[in-house]
């Protein structure tokens, strides 16, 4: 596993070193996430340079955890089966030391996912990343959300976040407007995005994977940050050639595909 080469706060070309690194190594990304947007996240990890694999039986998830770089677990579309997969397969990553990412997906007020969720946090994801609701609902408040989406602003997620930090060593990422990477003692934002990520399903699904495939080359808050700033960015060049979203569906994959630290350079805020 490559060290924690970069810390303190990120710039470009931190982001830009760690997306070379990640390039070079194209990590595995096992991924067990929802029906909705296995294709879009397999091609968002493509894009960025990994290998996605959606291996997510129980029979084969455990022992891929083992194989995989790194594991997505994200709820979105759970149900019994895949939800005693889920845990079976993020205590085969920390027996195996894969690092893996926990996608709350519309946690809070839905039982079968909640259950799981509550059981998957002691097992140590290395980031947790969600929307505010999800995430403040993951820490046992009522963080509100309608569905997939929040209805909370992402300040209001930052001390549940650090109370999720506290329990599993690892950070959490709070999309929304303005991103936050929150661990223990830290928090970082990235300021990058247009509202049109709200308008194609999956973007924040995929940028769990994202997140994960740089776990396979970062400490947890490099890696959330770096996730976040290359897509948010690939993101604002997408904008530029779309012309609605399913253009933009399109560009934003084309953008990560050819993101070069130039963009990265310019554009992190
Ligand atoms: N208003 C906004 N302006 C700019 N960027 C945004 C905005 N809202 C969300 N984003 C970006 O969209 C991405 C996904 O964040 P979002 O909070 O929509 O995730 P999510 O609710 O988990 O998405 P989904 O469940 O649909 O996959 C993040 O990279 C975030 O930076
Ligand atoms: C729409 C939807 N429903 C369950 S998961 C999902 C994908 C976006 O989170
Ligand atoms: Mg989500």
């Amino acid at each position: 596993m490559v060290s924690d080469t970069v810390t303190d706060v990120l710039d470009g070309s931190d982001v830009s070193e760690l997306l070379a690194e990640l390039r070079r190594r194209g990590p595995l990304v096992q991924c067990i996430t929802n029906s909705v947007v296995t294709g879009f996240t397999a091609n968002a990890l493509l894009a960025l340079g990994a290998a996605p694999a959606m291996v997510d039986n129980l029979e084969e998830a455990t022992v891929f955890a083992g194989i995989a770089d790194a594991v997505l677990i994200n709820v979105g579309t759970i149900n019994p089966a895949v939800g005693e997969t889920m845990v079976a397969t993020a205590q085969a990553a920390g027996a195996a030391g894969t690092p893996w990412v926990l996608d709350p997906v519309a946690v809070g007020g839905l039982p079968l996912r909640d259950r799981v969720a509550t059981e998957l946090v002691p097992l140590r994801p290395t980031v947790i990343r969600g929307n505010a609701s999800e995430v403040i609902s993951l820490a046992g408040l009522d963080g509100g959300g309608r569905g997939v989406d929040s209805t909370a602003g992402v300040e209001a997620a930052l001390e549940p976040a650090r109370s999720l930090c506290a329990r599993t060593g690892g950070a959490v990422a709070v999309s929304g407007p303005v991103d936050h990477i929150i661990t223990a003692d830290d928090v970082r934002t990235v300021s990058n995005g247009t509202p049109m990520m709200t308008k194609v399903t999956g973007v924040g699904c995929a940028l769990g994977a994202i997140t994960a495939a740089f776990t396979a080359c970062a400490s947890p808050a490099d890696a959330a940050f770096a996730a976040t700033a290359v897509w948010t960015i690939a993101a604002e060049v997408a904008i530029e050639r779309a012309s609605g979203p399913g253009t933009f569906a399109v560009e934003i994959l084309d953008a990560l595909h050819a993101l070069g630290s130039e963009q990265l350079a310019r554009l992190t805020r």
